[in-house]
């Protein structure tokens, strides 16, 4: 079991709320994993060796033993069917839609649209001004979407009483909302009004 964890070798970025949300998964199944740090602001993504592993530049990429997987999805899905323990998937079937739902939500609607490479390209091609705006425009009308689609199914987690996936998803993504875009979290208070 130890031999077989130690192998878990993880690509991250300690900002990054994609990796994040594996990070979580990674503890949560108490599986040991060495840690790779990328250095986004250093544009280490951009590296031969980094491309060879994962060819879009993203962090996070996860190595278990020959086999590489990234995007956080896929990786999510991967360790999820390989590590059984701890599940972070519901068995009932509508609330495993659910999950899954907001999970994309967040990283096919939101994150996508606040990553650096975008914010990047809008600071060059519009003005620095506009970036914060478009960021925060993007992850607020997320969160509008998230707030209707959870407030008659969460509990003290997102879906209910126990943390499944679109908690992994959106804790990193409440936390970047907050500290990096300003975002007032307020208007969403699904989860802290049942707690
Ligand atoms: N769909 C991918 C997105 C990965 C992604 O956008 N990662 C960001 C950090 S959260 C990144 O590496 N950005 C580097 C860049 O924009 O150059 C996933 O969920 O893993």
């Amino acid at each position: 079991m130890a031999h077989e964890e130690k192998k878990l070798k993880l690509y991250s970025y300690w900002r990054s709320s994609c990796s994040c949300r594996i990070r979580i998964a990674l503890n949560l199944k108490g599986l040991e994993y060495q840690y790779i740090p990328v250095n986004l602001l250093k544009g280490e993504q951009f590296s031969p060796e980094f491309q060879k592993l994962n060819p879009i530049g993203y962090v996070p990429v996860l190595v278990d033993g020959d086999i590489v997987i990234s995007d956080s999805f896929a990786i999510f899905m991967y360790l999820e069917e390989k590590y059984p323990q701890h599940p972070l998937l519901p068995s009932d079937l509508q609330k495993k839609a659910l999950n899954f739902q907001a999970a994309n939500i967040v990283c096919s609607s939101i994150q996508p649209l606040q990553n650096l490479a975008v914010l990047k390209y809008i600071e060059e091609k519009a003005s620095p001004d506009e970036k914060i705006p478009w960021a925060k425009r993007h992850i607020e009308k997320g969160f509008e979407a998230l707030e209707k689609l959870l407030k008659d199914h969460a509990g003290i987690y997102a879906t209910g009483d126990e943390v499944f996936m679109a908690d992994l998803f959106l804790a990193p993504q409440v936390h970047a909302g907050i500290k990096r875009f300003n975002v007032d979290m307020v208007p969403w208070q699904t989860h802290p009004q049942k707690a």
